[in-house]
């Protein structure tokens, strides 16, 4: 698996389909990795370069020195685009990943073909919930957040029906480095975009959940009235829509990205 050299981290990525195809950049949700794209990745790499990565802190990226900003992260993105000297890529984030992605159509719309917000809002919970829970898993470890993370995630009928699915998701979740994981409660902390997203001018297909208890529709709904050039689509999942709606949130996804 490769990594690049990026600052002061090696950032793991993945790069499926032909690379003189349009890439698509896929950027995963907090306390999960690359992985979580493994369907979307199937499928859109028949007709585009996808390129996944784990976010700093996560998966098998190094975390990198606190504190960690949004910023940041966003600039891992850019950086990996000029590692693979892509100048222009679409992107898809979801929740943390689609707050990423709203930073890039910020600060640099030049890299960006069309972008996509998953199950995201411009300001997710408040500065001290995520102080309170980086806290928390600094102190206690990752079950303190595993233990009620499926509720949050899934629908309770599509736990019960997806037990292996959900239980994989979990255990990952299980397995991040605290330390990475706080560091990213601790960007979200500050991430507040709803002044800056006006300046979004790249197409965007914002999809939410409409059973999503973390970014709900109405967040979405805001998004798309805040940003120029931006549709919605809704799909019957919770906040890991690209998983409990993979058929759906997939064709959402090639069809505005082949339009
Ligand atoms: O999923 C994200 O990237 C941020 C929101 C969140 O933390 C969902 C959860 O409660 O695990």
């Amino acid at each position: 698996m490769p990594f690049v050299r990026l600052n002061d981290v090696n950032l793991h990525y993945r790069s499926d389909g032909d690379p003189a195809h349009p890439c698509v950049v896929l950027s995963n949700s907090l306390g999960t990795d690359l992985s979580m794209w493994d369907a979307q990745a199937a499928e859109l790499s028949r007709h585009f370069r996808v390129l996944r990565y784990d976010t700093r802190g996560h998966g098998r990226s190094e975390r990198g020195a606190a504190p960690l900003t949004l910023e940041t992260l966003g600039r891992d993105v850019v950086g990996l685009l000029d590692a693979l000297a892509i100048p222009c890529a679409h992107f898809c984030g979801i929740s943390m990943g689609g707050m990423i992605g709203q930073w890039l159509g910020i600060h640099v719309p030049q890299r960006l073909g069309k972008l996509v917000l998953a199950n995201t809002a411009a300001r997710i919970g408040t500065a001290e919930g995520w102080t309170s829970r980086a806290d928390l898993v600094r102190r206690d470890g990752m079950d303190g957040v595993a233990d009620g993370a499926a509720a949050r995630w899934f629908t309770r009928a599509f736990s019960a029906r997806s037990p292996r699915l959900v239980g994989a998701m979990i255990g990952r979740l299980r397995e991040q480095d605290p330390q990475g994981y706080a560091a990213c409660c601790d960007a979200l902390a500050l991430a507040d975009l709803r002044d800056g997203i006006i300046a979004i001018r790249c197409p965007t297909l914002v999809i939410a959940g409409r059973a999503d208890p973390v970014t709900t529709v109405a967040d979405g709904r805001r998004l798309v009235e805040a940003i120029t050039d931006a549709t919605l689509a809704e799909v019957d999942a919770s906040h890991i829509s690209n998983i409990e709606a993979e058929h759906p949130f997939s064709e959402h996804l090639r069809r505005f990205l082949a339009a």
